[in-house]
């Protein structure tokens, strides 16, 4: 039987993206995000790493101990949760609900462990996968934002590899978009949300 918790939830069809850390989807995102305003919400998640410089407490992410995280998780506030390379990452019932009550679509930006519990509840998202041209490249990228400790980058890079084979598999994603060169993955993930942009447009311009 399907996980119903979400099922109060009303809105525009959600859309997970997923992929290897460092794949570009924060950057793919932004970019959709500041193209169209008043269309996409972000599901902001929780988790236990530490913030980035420049990432902000409730924009980025909900940054908690993992006290704060476990007893939530504990309490039933979680749509789904996994650890990620050594920390907690987690959707709130409340981060979706949040952006839905806009009737914005809801994006998740989930590892490949949010992928598989989110089919088991019945958001029914779009599932997209944005993928790297390589693990090579992908490493490039990874250090080149100067954001992870070596422990992390090998880490990420281990998940990265089960990520890449996971996107291969049939049934699993809408879309996989590689993402080599950054206006054309752009193009291609628009081109993907075509159909939803309009309609929440529609929608809007009719209310
Ligand atoms: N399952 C799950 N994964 C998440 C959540 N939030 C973020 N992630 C994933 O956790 C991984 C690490 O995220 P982050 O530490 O921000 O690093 P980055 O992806 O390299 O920028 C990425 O694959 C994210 O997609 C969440 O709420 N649930
Ligand atoms: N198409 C691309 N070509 C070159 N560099 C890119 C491309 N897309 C993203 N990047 C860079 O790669 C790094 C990882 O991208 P990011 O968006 O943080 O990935 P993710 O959110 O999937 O972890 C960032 O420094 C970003 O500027």
């Amino acid at each position: 039987m399907r996980n119903s918790i979400t099922k109060a939830m009303a809105g525009p069809r959600p859309l997970v993206f997923s992929g290897p850390s460092g794949a570009g989807k924060s950057t793919l995102l932004k970019k959709l995000m500041g193209e169209y305003d008043s269309v996409f919400g972000f599901s902001v998640s929780h988790t236990t790493r530490k913030p980035r410089p420049g990432e902000q407490n409730g924009i980025d992410y909900h940054y908690v101990s993992r006290e704060e995280m476990q007893a939530g998780i504990d309490n039933g506030d979680f749509i789904e949760s996994a650890e990620f390379s050594g920390n907690l990452y987690g959707t709130s019932k409340a981060a979706v609900q949040a952006v839905q009550a806009q009737n914005l679509i809801c994006i998740l930006d989930i590892d490949m462990q949010g992928v598989k519990n989110i089919k088991k509840t019945d958001l029914n998202p779009l599932y997209i996968s944005i993928q790297p041209p390589s693990l090579e490249v992908l490493e490039e990228r990874l250090r080149g934002r100067k954001t992870e400790s070596e422990e992390s980058v090998q880490k990420r890079l281990r998940a990265a590899k089960a990520d890449m084979e996971f996107s291969k598999e049939p049934k699993v994603f809408d879309v996989v978009i590689i993402n080599n060169n950054l206006e054309e993955a752009y193009g291609s993930l628009k081109q993907a949300l075509q159909e939803e942009i309009h309609k929440v447009k529609k929608t809007k311009a009719s209310s």
